[in-house]
This record gives C-alpha cells, structure tokens and sequence, in this order.
C-alpha cells in the first residue's frame, strides 16, 4: 500500500476535525464582532460575560455531552474555582477587612489571575477526582441527582464556612481583570480542549461507552472509567470558568453559583445539544441573545402605540419556552449528534475513505483454542445452560445452532462474561477467563457482536471501528489503519463519515462484525450476523466471513437460524437444546443425528416420523 494513501486517510479526518473546531470558533468570533462593533460598551459586556459562559457550558459538555449524563453539580466547581482564585489574588489590603478570620496559610498571597489559574485547576482536579469516584459509578438520573446533591453539599459548605467564604454575605474585593481579550481567549482555549477530548480515544472510549455500556465492555472499555475522566477534566475545567467568571464580577456570593446560574448552563447546553462542543457554543449564543433581548421588553414597552406593561420574570419564561419547543421539535438540540461543519451527515467528506484505497495486509492470529468445560446458567429456575462443553480453535469455524431458546446466546454471554456462570469454567488455550472481568475478556483476544444490534449510534461508522482498534491498544495510526481496512473489508468505507444510526439495516449488521474484527481478535463470536438479511446480503456476508477465516486464520463461532449459511462456513457444529448439548461433528455428521432431527423437526414426534421433505430441507440447511 502506498504511503500515500495510508497518510491521507488520517489526514483527511484530521483536516475535517480543524474544521469543526474553526467552525465554533468562527462563528462565536462573529457574534462577538457583531456585539461590539453594533452595540457598542453595552455589547462588549454581553460579548464578555458570553464568552464567560461558553467556557462553563464547553466544559460541562465535556462530562454531559461525552457521558449522555446532565449534571447539576457544576456549579460547585465554578463556587471552588471563584473562591480560590479570589481569596488567592484579592489585595493584602482588602482581605485583612473582608476575611480577618482567614487561616493564614491563605493569606496574603496577592497572586496574580495568570498564576492562581493554574492552582484553581489543580483544586478542581482534586475535587472532581474525589466526588468523581463517587459519581462516575452512576448513570443516567442517579447520576443527575448525585450530581445536584454534590452542589447542593458544597452551597452549604460555602455558606457555612464564614472565615474563607464570608458565608453568605457578599464576597468582594476580587479584581476585575477579565476583559473581552482575556474572556474570548478562555472560550477558544476551551473549544480547542473540549474538541481535542472528544475526538481522543479516552472522549471516544467515553461516547462509546455513553451510547451502549455493554458492547463497550465487550470491546474493552471500562464504562466507569470514561465517566471519571470526563468528570474529572469537566471538573478542572469549570474550576477554571469559575474563575474568571469570579474576576469578572469582582463579587460574589454563593447564591452566584448556586441552581439559578445551574439551570441557566444546563439550558444553554439542552438548546443547542450537549453531544456536541457546537451544539454548546450555539446554545449559549443563542440563550443569551434571547435572554438579552428580551430582557429589553422586560420593564414594559410601546407596541405601535399601545403601553405594554411590564411582565416581571419574562426573560426567565422565554427561556423556558424555548428549552419547551426545542425538546418538542429537536430532542437532541439545535445541533444535535454531531459536530457543526463538514463531516456532519456526511455531506463534504461522504468519501474519506475511497474504494481505490488499499487496505493493509491483515496479521494472521497466533494458534489457540477456546474451551467451554461445563458451563451452566440458570434464570430464576430456567436452566438456560447445562453443563456444555465444546471447543472453537483457531482457523476453523464453529458453528453454534439450536431451536429458539436453546441457550445459544445465554452461552455467548457466559463466554464473554456479560453473565457469569453458575458453574464450569471457560479458558483460551492455558489462559483461565472464568473469573476475569468483562473487558479483560477482549484484551484476551475474544470479541463478539451482539444478537440485536449494538452499535454505538452517536458515532459515525469509522468512530465505531476506529473505537474499537483503539481500545484493543493499537497506537492511533495503526487503529486508523485497521479501521479503513475493516471499513473496506465489509464494503462500508462509503459510509465511513455517516451516523451509524443512518445506516441501512443490512450494512449496520455488516457494521457490527467489523467492528468486532478490529480488535484483532484469536476467536469471533459472531451471534446470528445474518438474521434479518436477505438471502443475497447473507450470501454476501458468507463470501466475506470466508476470505476473513482463510486470510487470518482467527477461530469464529458462529451462531445463525440459517443453517444454509452455518453450513457454508463451518466445519464443525455443535447443536444445543434446551440449554445442553445433543451433538456435535461435521455438518453432515450433525444432520443425519436422529437427536437433531428430533429437536428441530420432531416437536414431539420420533425421528422415524420425519417426512422426507423435512429431513430433505434440514439437510440443505434450510431454516427451520
Ligand atoms: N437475562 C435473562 N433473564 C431470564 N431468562 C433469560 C435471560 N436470558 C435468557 N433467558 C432464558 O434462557 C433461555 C435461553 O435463551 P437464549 O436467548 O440463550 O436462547 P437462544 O438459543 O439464544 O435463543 P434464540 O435463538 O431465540 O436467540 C430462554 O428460556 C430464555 O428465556
């Protein structure tokens, strides 16, 4: 392959990521202008305390947006971040008035902001690591009210701790030495740094894991993991807009921090979509033109002559109003999904990767066997799984086939430790996997896709192969090159820069055995790849699988109703049946088994009772 090609593709996706970024940043640069040159000191004031926001609302995107959960606690951060700086830059003078109590390893310090910033970020740090490690266990709303629990905490401490905060009486004497320069650089610093986290392997491990935990874990990802470092990152970030927000106000007060100025960022980040660090510039923008607008008619006006009176709260109702229509009319938030710019819908980059452009070679896998010794898993009394034993080696592929409900899918996810065994054990080769932990079983060379579809819908279909490359521990160059080689391997390299979510039914399901293979794995459990294809996408499927299994040499456990396919590929098939084994051999071997024939045609007749048509269809391997 020439290098070349190799470069470009990675290039391509890099040029389309400085895109993006300059995107946002044009378009708050152009807002500001607008602001300052149009309206004047009064504009420039709005245009600061925007960009102020922005910074907060990027960094709260960090955790919201890349983990699909919505935090309240942020306020907490900007509280810490506002104090310390504060207290940490305020003049000798002014704070032995302020805070005569102030332990005196706190005093006097009169740093200037550029040299508090660092320490402020580092004070954040530690707090999001200590709350994170609390908070990164949860999901979804108890996460969310974790979250508002910890700002609700920190309020009080606030409010309560008289001698560094002065409680909540107003905390003053905090240079005001945020300008528009200084205000509009922090939004685009934390642009740059909210888009580079989201477009690194831990951002995308953490959106991975944001869409589908499980499928994650399958590929090796630690789901807790990337919620502790997006927290934590989100923490140091906010620390640092509290900050500035701190030194534009020059006093404040814990009130300042508290759920007014929570709610305002959470509903910046829902208008204008918190999966993207556009969706949280353009909702920022947006709310506070709106807010500012509004605020204008606020104490009364002349409408073609008639008085309007004052409506005391109306900037507060149109901002709800406008969260209202936005959830009603775009769910995901004036952005939605992805970023803004090219890329988005694959319109501009619909070809990044190019049919013309080779693959590299693949790596033939390393000789091994997995080994399933006695496994058993029984629900609430149903034994899905009995005592099954059987092996899939390396070069050869298995297949796995049973009437509906036999417990070939319950033993799948007792392999892959989704659920764990009652009893038995299951080794690759030596290598004991019965008590590991879900992700471990992938960094032992086992992947998997899933019966029902679970792809990562957030993601674009090379970020759903490229993820996966990753977290198998490839270097960033190689896993790109892994993914354009799996993306072409399934005929999907058209599609690279498409929402998964977009695809076609067929190419999704194409989608998900990719992604499997780009870990490289010793053995593919595949888990019926093949339902719900038309015969000729199944054809299609097979001719692949087959080039795979004879250019790598990997070990594939196929599981599919469509015994024609099954048969096609494997050379070995073990049969279940109500969650044991009743035979296994080579597929001819299998066919004839009267205890086969029994469990697939007999519904409670005798093998001897098989219509020859019957036994004629089970032995073409068509579907029963
Ligand atoms: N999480 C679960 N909780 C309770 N019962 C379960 C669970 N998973 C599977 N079962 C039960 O275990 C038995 C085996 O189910 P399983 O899905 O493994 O069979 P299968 O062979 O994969 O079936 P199919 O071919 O229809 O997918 C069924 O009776 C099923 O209802």
């Amino acid at each position: 392959m020439s290098d070349s090609a190799l470069l470009s593709h990675p290039a391509r996706l890099r040029a389309a990521n400085i895109a993006r970024t300059a995107v946002c940043l044009a378009l708050l640069g152009a807002v500001v202008l607008v602001l300052t040159v149009v309206f004047g000191r009064s504009g420039e004031r709005i245009a600061v305390q925007m960009c102020i926001n922005v910074a907060a609302v990027v960094a709260l995107c960090v955790y919201c947006g890349n983990t699909g959960i919505v935090s309240f606690g942020h306020g907490a951060f900007m509280a810490i971040g506002a104090y310390v700086s504060g207290i940490l830059t305020m003049p000798a003078a002014i704070q032995r008035t302020a805070l005569p109590d102030l332990p005196s390893f706190l005093a006097g310090h009169e740093m200037s902001l550029w040299l508090s910033l660092p320490l402020v970020a580092l004070a954040g740090l530690a707090f999001a690591a200590l709350s994170g490690s609390a908070i990164a266990r949860l999901m979804g709303a108890s996460a969310a009210i974790a979250s508002l629990g910890l700002l609700i905490i920190t309020h009080s401490v606030a409010v309560g701790a008289r001698e560094i905060t002065r409680g909540s009486q107003t905390f003053f004497g905090v240079p005001r030495v945020v300008d528009l320069t200084l205000a509009f650089g922090a939004a685009v610093v934390f642009i740059i740094l909210a888009r580079l986290y989201r477009e690194s392997p831990a951002g995308l491990f953490a959106r991975a894991a944001r869409d589908d935990p499980d499928a994650a874990a399958a590929l090796g990802i630690n789901p807790q993991q990337t919620r502790f470092v997006s927290w934590c990152l989100s923490g140091m970030m906010c620390a640092v807009a509290g900050a500035l927000y701190g030194h534009m106000l020059g006093a404040f007060s814990p009130a300042s921090f508290y759920l007014s100025l929570v709610f305002a960022h959470v509903a910046m980040m829902i208008v204008g979509g918190m999966a993207s660090v556009g969706g949280a510039v353009t909702g920022v923008i947006g709310v506070t033109l709106l807010q500012d607008g509004v605020r204008q008619f606020e104490g009364g006006f002349d409408l073609f002559g008639i008085a309007i009176p004052a409506v005391f709260g109306l900037t507060t109702v149109s901002l709800g109003l406008a969260i209202l229509l936005v959830i009603w009319l775009r769910p995901t938030g004036l952005v939605g999904s992805f970023e803004l710019g090219p890329g988005a819908g694959a319109r501009l980059f619909k070809n990044i990767i190019r049919p013309s452009d080779p693959a590299p070679a693949p790596t033939r896998v390393k000789e091994s066997v997995l080994v399933a010794d006695g496994l058993s898993k029984s629900f609430a009394g149903v034994k899905a799984v009995t005592n099954m034993s059987f092996e899939a080696p390396t070069g050869r592929v298995t297949g796995l086939i049973g009437p509906n409900g036999a417990g070939k899918s319950t033993l799948v996810n007792l392999i892959t430790r989704q659920y764990h065994a009652d009893g038995g054990q299951t080794r690759l080769s030596d290598h004991d996997l019965s008590t590991v932990s879900r992700e471990d079983i992938a960094r032992a060379g086992i992947s998997r896709s899933f019966q029902n579809l679970r792809l990562f819908q957030g993601l674009t279909v090379y970020e759903n192969v490229i993820v996966s490359a990753l977290a198998a521990g490839h270097t960033r160059r190689r896993a790109a090159e892994v993914a354009l080689r799996e993306l072409q391997a399934f005929d999907l390299g058209a599609w690279a820069a498409t929402p998964a979510q977009s695809l076609p039914y067929g190419a999704r399901k194409r989608l998900e055995v990719a992604r499997a293979l780009a870990q490289e794995p010793v053995i593919l459990l595949l888990d019926e790849p093949a339902a719900g294809m038309n015969p000729s996408e199944t054809d299609d499927l097979a001719d692949r699988l087959v080039k795979i299994r004879d250019e790598r040499g990997l070990g594939i456990l196929l599981i599919d109703h469509d015994l024609r396919f099954v048969n096609r590929l494997s050379s070995w098939t073990v049969v279940m049946h109500r969650g044991t084994l009743i035979a296994q051999g080579t597929p001819e071997d299998v066919r004839a088994n009267p205890a086969v024939i029994e469990a697939y045609i007999g519904r409670g007749r005798t093998a001897a009772a098989v219509t020859k048509e019957e036994e004629n269809n089970l032995k073409q391997g068509v579907r029963p």
